[in-house]
């Protein structure tokens, strides 16, 4: 009764909505209005949800924070989340949550969403202060966008007025053949993962890292900092392959090196070796060598999480789920955001995904600020990308770091890592493409997104024979 109500009040609503309607190309069951929910007197007292958002994550939290600024979440908004507790800044999984028992490490509820970014620490009350429905635990297992419904396994059926999927990525996995899923081996991507790495770490003695990239060198980090004899073990010749010039990596791998990790590379696994006792002993290499390790970390990856919206728009070339420069897949009313998003990366002129948090952050406020909004604003991102490592109390040395931009074209590299390096990627047309910055201030890194964004033709021999960091960025900034 009272959704027949909704929708014939729907049905007669003002030209916002119809513009509303239009622009996000509204077909069949017609949503349930704003101004529909505003005279309803029970939320959610059905299965109907004008709003849902599926998984709970970075950008849901980002755009929970953006539903309540635009005065649209009170009664109104849905979250199904397959994890137990509300969206969190999750980069603090692999930073201060891993820092040593005794040295204050990170635990909710300091980090929820939006603290990342100087807004509310968004905990469980907020979202009920809110009127903001979060179902935990319960992950989508199917959609059928002609009903406009989701499932959960639990078993609710809800029916959505405009779907969000921000279901983010899944850790890439070894098989179980290889010995992927043996005690002692671990991956991490949500909290419970970093919990239970964290209590093999308490036990643990020799640690194995298993790739380069990005939780490679932040969990190699942190194991350090627990004083664990820690080797890191990947393919390529130099860790971070997709960003970092080879030289950038010397500087990063001779720092680990001075911490005592082993780095191993240009290393292929074969297996992952269960002892005695059942859980991980041995990681095999492809050429027969063998590593002891009571305690394996590996980072290979992440794969975007669309398995259960198959039928939305998936993008082959990157993955993920295809939108436009708004979020909007290509099925009515259905949107993309973070990483599971393949959009128009409109600085390039191509299709990508990003799995980094400020877009998570920034394409969760674009989408909800164009979905509830007359706004059309092409999102027009650019890349920036950060780590922070060895910030535990006590340590020697503090690594913090930020990338701008696209890291083509010829490199010009300045600094000496003692603490400072620059690197500035320029392409055949003298344009500065994409900068690097290692331990700047907070106003040289506010310099690498107007160079990153303006693309300046830069004197390179002029760049070259900079004295410094310092000087090269005012040559950079002067070219502006
Ligand atoms: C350990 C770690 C450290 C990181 N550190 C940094 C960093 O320092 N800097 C940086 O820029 N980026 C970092 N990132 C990347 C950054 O965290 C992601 O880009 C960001 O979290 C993406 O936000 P998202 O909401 O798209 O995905 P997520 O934050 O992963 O959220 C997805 C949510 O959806 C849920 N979900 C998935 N499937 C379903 C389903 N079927 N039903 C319901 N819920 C579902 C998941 O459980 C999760 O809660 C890090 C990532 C990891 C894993
Ligand atoms: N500071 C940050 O931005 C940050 C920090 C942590 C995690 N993350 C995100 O978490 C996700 C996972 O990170 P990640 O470090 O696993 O991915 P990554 O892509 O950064 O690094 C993967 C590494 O694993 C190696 N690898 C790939 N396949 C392999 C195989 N079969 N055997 C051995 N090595 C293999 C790669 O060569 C590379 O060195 C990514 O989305 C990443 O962006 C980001
Ligand atoms: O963006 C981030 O958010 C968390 C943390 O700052 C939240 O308190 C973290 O470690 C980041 O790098």
């Amino acid at each position: 009764m009272a959704s027949a109500f909704l929708r014939r009040m729907a049905s007669s609503i003002s030209s916002s909505y119809s513009h509303y309607a239009l622009k996000h190309r509204v077909v069949g069951t017609p949503r349930i209005s704003r101004r529909s929910f505003a005279v309803s007197a029970s939320k959610f007292s059905n299965e109907n949800r004008e709003f849902v958002i599926v998984g709970g994550g970075n950008a849901a939290g980002y755009a929970a924070r953006s539903f309540v600024d635009h005065g649209m979440a009170d009664g109104r908004l849905c979250i199904v989340t397959k994890e137990a507790v509300a969206p969190y800044e999750r980069p603090a999984l692999t930073k201060g949550y891993l820092f040593p028992l005794d040295k204050k490490p990170a635990r909710l509820p300091g980090f929820h969403t939006c603290v990342g970014s100087g807004g509310d620490r968004q905990d469980p009350e907020w979202y009920q202060k809110h009127g903001i429905e979060v179902l935990y635990e319960d992950p989508v297992i199917s959609f059928d966008s002609n009903t406009q419904t989701v499932a959960t396994s639990s078993g609710k059926t809800i029916k959505y007025g405009s779907l969000i999927i921000s279901t983010g990525c899944g850790s890439a996995r070894f098989p179980e053949k290889i010995g992927g899923n043996l005690p002692g081996v671990h991956y991490i991507r949500d909290i419970a993962d970093a919990d239970s790495l964290i209590s093999s770490l308490q036990k643990s003695k020799k640690v194995v890292i298993i790739g380069g990239g990005y939780i490679g060198m932040e969990v190699a980090a942190a194991t350090t900092g627990w004083n664990l004899d820690t080797t890191v073990i990947f393919p390529e010749d130099h860790i971070m392959s997709r960003l970092f010039t080879p030289s950038i990596a010397h500087r990063y791998e001779e720092l680990y090196e001075s911490k005592g990790v082993k780095i191993m590379k240009g290393s292929l696994i074969e297996k992952l070796e269960a002892g005695a006792d059942g859980r991980v002993a041995n990681v095999v290499l492809k050429n027969g060598s063998v590593v002891e390790a009571d305690t394996v970390i590996v980072g290979i990856g992440a794969k975007p999480a669309v398995s259960p919206f198959e039928a939305v728009g998936l993008n082959t070339s990157v993955g993920g789920i295809q939108v436009d420069s708004l979020f909007r897949s290509n099925v009515p009313g259905i949107f993309a955001i973070g990483d599971v998003a393949a959009f128009p990366l409109k600085i390039y002129n191509r299709m990508t995904r990003v799995e980094h948090v400020d877009h998570a952050r920034k394409s969760a406020q674009h989408c909800v600020k164009s979905l509830l909004t007359a706004y059309t604003e092409p999102y027009d991102y650019l890349p920036y990308f950060y780590s922070r490592v060895f910030e535990y109390e006590g340590s020697t040395r503090k690594v913090w770091w930020q990338f701008y931009g696209d890291n083509v074209g010829e490199t010009v590299e300045i600094g000496n890592f003692d603490p400072k390096l620059a690197t500035f990627w320029i392409d055949s047309d003298s344009r500065l493409k994409g900068v690097f910055l290692e331990s700047g201030t907070s106003e040289e890194f506010s310099l690498l997104p107007q160079l990153a964004r303006s693309q300046p033709v830069v004197d390179k021999a002029k760049l070259k024979s900079a004295s410094s960091v310092e000087d090269a960025l005012e040559i950079a900034r002067n070219s502006l």
